[in-house]
């Protein structure tokens, strides 16, 4: 089941009365006996067992109907299939096309969402064909343009599987979504410990949560808000890890160097570099492979390349086969669990000094300080060597932190987070305090440590022992590189367990655990600057002068309580509210606020944070809309025209002097492959147009970004560079195709932009997905999108008509661009060519509110792909709940 599944019904549950509640209880326990009259084909979720509505699950081998409660909603077979990740579907032997597969012609491909069908020339006669590997290859008898998928709208076409009306069939007790949930949620328990499925049940308690406040009375107050809210993510996450798994995937796995590779076509799975994975196959009975994932490429026809490094010794047996293969992704409940440790702690704990306490709670601390602090004078002309010297108002957001206790500071796209963050620590390590670094994730804590190395500083970055093996930048600050340089006997213990040769001796194994555990005791504690994940910070057992988090915005509010256990005097938070937050997984938990990073919070309560005001990165004319609606007007440019113009790069800009684009396309939207995601197929290939057009002009593939807010996209824009692109593999490899949430913090020198919806906005609508959309370009964007759609959506009218009126929103033919004019609502709300948008600031609060409740977000799971994939399901499912309200 998953959490996109529960959320959805979740939402339909909370609105049933008590009364609607015990009726459907009843109705389901009443059903039983009647039950047992129905043949063996009637649906699982209703009574209906017309063979010509039913189809077959054949991965559970369950019977469901095509039928749907009302318009949009999801027919029976169809929420069964997204809630469960099945995909392949048999007909019932009454159906006119009889007891079939619903499969490819030519290749057999058996997942439902793949497939479509076309028409031969002369209408007489049809085929169905898979997307990727054969639609393309059809005949010239069929007609490839007339290609559709069999499902649309969330239903299987009629044709091939009957769909009446509910009022056409009144006989019928149609449940209500949650029952829907329930159901499903018992066919997936099977592969559950008995303590997985009692947090399971616990999901489908109506119980209400209370809603996360601005201010908390104290720190029991706290504890009581958020301990069912995390509770109630962390059964999410079971629920999760309960679908994901593949059967019967075709693979092959081969040593390459010290680790393996398996290539699959198990693309569905929720990978994400750090992830468990174990593969087993039946013929080599109870043998089981674990690994963990160090690298992931994507491939040719939606191969995925995944780098493993062997947990279990014997694999050998498993090299020999090529399909058959079944695998599963572990989840890791330990995240949850610190968190859960910290907030059960707080009330009692001596560790966070009263003072920070009540900062924490958002209650005015009144001029008080905390044990030991002292605001500092930072000399006017600080400057740390060897990264950028301070501007002016980084210079003023350092001195003013250095002043207090606990400070906000928020960096707008590309204006020197980590360059402000790298000067402070210098200058606070100067004054002999001990600092801990931490961010929500790994990426971040690696790029902070990297900038603050530079400085010649030397930091100790406690990276999670399941990362031992995943490369990345400033890998040798890492507490093993640092433990192999200071001791031969490390080095030793450490390559032995790398070769996993240390397996063997039971006793000279704890001898070297405990010796590894002190050589860590020290590292830890003779360092002035450590670095760790907020969560991984749970491990660090000493106290620290200094709390610096990076990408503050993007962690839950209890997350930052885990790194608030080291007792610091001084506390900093760096982010960016109006950028995308922290993820949660359940629609409830949202609801309640969990979405709503400590940061926001108190900016909510009326903290005012320290802004940072200069940026670097876009041209000047891709960041007046940026500025206007989302930072006041406040931005101002430290880059200049001439440094991000590229006269020598001839694209059909629609005007030479703003290398800025947006291009209207009348594509249709699709359900992914997956089922969970969408994609665009005519979005996708005029990607593919723009970008060698972009390539033509001799722009490194390694300098272009092509982002979309739908992971389905991005897997159908490689599918399509890798088929059509006219460039070798390797070129577009080097391309960086990512979902819009996975980018968040990274920049390329030009950005395309698929947005990929047409039926409706979905989670475009949420501003600060948008925000991070528009910013990630320093020379160029072209904004690939529907405009009749988008221009439905608040802040993409907007968007559309600064566009417009300045002659860049355009359609047609890449040499011959046609301009098109949007007309606006009025005089005064239409944005000038010459001056940036106007927006007012009230409007954009209003809009980012609207947004934050809106919005599902990241964790340290975070910039991770998985997770954007899993906003992707909860964006389908509620988009189809919004349609049907
Ligand atoms: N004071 C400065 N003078 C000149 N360039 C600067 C200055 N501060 C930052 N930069 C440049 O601005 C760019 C962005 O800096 P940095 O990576 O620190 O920003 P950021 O806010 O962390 O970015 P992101 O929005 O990706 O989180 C870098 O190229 C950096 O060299």
């Amino acid at each position: 089941m998953t959490n996109a599944a529960i959320d959805y019904l979740s939402a339909d549950f909370d609105e049933m009365s008590l009364a609607d509640y015990d009726h459907s209880i009843e109705t389901i326990e009443d059903t039983p006996d009647e039950a047992k009259q129905l043949p063996a084909w009637a649906c699982s979720f209703c009574e209906n067992h017309d063979p010509m509505c039913m189809a077959k699950c054949e991965d559970c081998s369950r019977w469901f109907c095509n039928m749907r409660l009302s318009t949009n909603h999801p027919s029976h077979i169809i929420s069964h299939m997204v809630l469960s990740r099945h995909k392949t579907v048999r007909l019932h032997p009454e159906n006119s096309l009889g007891d079939c597969l619903i499969e490819c012609y030519d290749c057999g491909a058996s997942n439902a969402f793949l497939i479509g069908y076309v028409l031969s020339t002369d209408h007489t006669s049809m085929k169905l064909l898979c997307r990727y590997r054969c639609q393309n290859k059809v005949d010239q008898n069929f007609d490839r343009t007339s290609w559709e998928p069999v499902v649309h709208d969330s239903i299987f076409r009629s044709w091939l599987i009957n769909s009446p009306k509910p009022s056409e069939r009144p006989e019928l007790t149609l449940p209500k979504l949650a029952q829907v949930n329930q159901l499903n949620n018992s066919f997936n328990t099977d592969h559950l410990s008995s303590q997985s499925i009692a947090l399971v049940n616990s999901l489908n308690s109506d119980e209400k949560l209370a809603p996360v406040p601005e201010v908390f009375e104290s720190a029991e107050h706290y504890r009581d808000i958020f301990v069912p809210l995390v509770e109630l993510e962390q059964a999410h996450s079971v629920m999760l890890s309960a679908t994901e798994f593949e059967t019967n995937v075709s693979a092959t796995l081969q040593p390459e160097g010290d680790s393996y590779i398996f290539l699959t076509s198990a693309s569905h799975l929720r990978v994400s570099s750090g992830c468990f994975l174990s593969i087993s196959h039946p013929d080599c009975g109870d043998l089981v492979l674990s690994a963990t994932i160090i690298h992931i490429s994507h491939h040719l026809d939606q191969k995925i390349k995944l780098s493993l490094q062997m947990v279990t010794p014997e694999h050998r047996p498993l090299f020999k086969r090529e399909s058959g293969f079944t695998v599963k992704l572990s989840e890791n409940p330990i995240h949850f669990l610190r968190i859960l440790k910290a907030l059960k702690a707080f009330p009692s704990t001596k560790a966070i000094d009263p003072v920070i306490v009540k900062c924490l709670l958002g209650i005015d601390v009144d001029g008080e300080l905390p044990v030991g602090f002292r605001p500092f004078n930072m000399p006017a002309d600080f400057c740390a060597p060897n990264i950028n010297k301070p501007n002016h108002s980084q210079r003023q957001v350092m001195m003013s932190t250095v002043s207090q206790p606990f400070s906000l500071i928020q960096g707008p796209p590309g204006t020197g987070k980590t360059t402000t963050i790298a000067n402070l620590v210098y200058f606070l390590k100067s004054q002999g305090l001990s600092i801990l670094l931490s961010a929500p994730s790994n990426v971040a804590v690696s790029n902070i440590c990297g900038q603050v190395a530079a400085t010649g500083l030397d930091v100790l970055w406690m990276e999670s022992e399941s990362r031992e093996f995943i490369t990345s930048p400033n890998k040798h600050l890492t507490f093993l590189e640092k433990a192999m340089k200071r001791s031969p006997r490390a080095r030793e213990i450490i390559m032995q367990r790398r070769n996993n040769s240390h397996l063997t001796d039971e006793r000279n194994n704890n001898a070297d655990r405990e010796f590894i555990v002190r050589m860590r005791h020290r590292l830890v504690n003779e360092a002035k600057i450590v670095a760790a994940t907020l969560s991984s910070s749970a491990n660090i057992d000493r106290q620290f002068d200094v709390l610096i988090v990076d990408e503050a915005t993007q962690s839950t509010d209890p997350e930052i309580l885990v790194a608030l256990m080291h007792n610091p005097m001084m506390v900093i938070l760096v982010g960016d509210h109006c950028q995308l937050g922290p993820v949660v997984m359940s629609t409830r938990t949202m609801n309640a606020g969990l979405n709503r990073s400590l940061f926001e919070r108190l900016v909510l309560h009326g903290s005012k944070p320290l802004r940072l005001n200069t940026q670097y990165r876009m041209h000047p004319c891709l960041s007046d809309f940026p500025s206007a609606s989302f930072y006041e007007g406040s931005l101002s440019n430290g880059v200049n025209e001439l440094q991000r113009n590229r006269p020598d790069v001839k694209f059909p800009w629609p005007n030479p002097d703003k290398p800025m684009m947006m291009y209207s396309d009348n594509g249709t939207e699709d359900l992914s492959p997956s089922g969970q995601s969408y994609i665009n197929d005519s979005e996708a290939r005029q990607v593919l147009l723009v970008l060698n057009r972009l390539l033509d002009q001799g722009i490194l593939p390694e300098q272009i970004g092509v982002i979309s807010p739908y992971d389905g996209q991005c897997r159908h824009i490689r599918y399509v560079l890798a088929t059509f692109g006219a460039f070798p593999e390797e070129v577009y490899n080097k391309v960086d195709v990512a979902s819009v949430d996975s980018f968040q913090g990274s920049e390329r020198e030009y950005i395309i932009l698929s947005t990929t919806r047409t039926r409706t906005v979905g989670f475009l609508a949420d501003t600060r997905r948008l925000n991070v959309s528009i910013t990630r370009a320093r020379c160029g964007l072209i904004i690939i999108c529907n405009t009749n759609l988008l221009r439905r959506n608040h802040i993409w009218r907007y968007l559309i008509e600064h566009y417009s009126h300045q002659g860049l929103l355009v359609s047609g033919n890449l040499d011959s661009l046609v301009p098109i004019q949007v007309k606006t609502r009025s005089r005064t709300q239409r944005m000038s060519n010459s001056s940036p948008t106007a927006i007012s600031s009230s409007t954009v609060a209003q809009l980012l509110d609207e947004s934050l409740k809106s919005a599902s977000t990241d964790t340290n799971l975070g910039s991770s792909p998985a997770v954007a994939y899993q906003k992707e399901e909860i964006d389908y499912l509620m988009a189809e709940f919004e349609r049907s309200g």
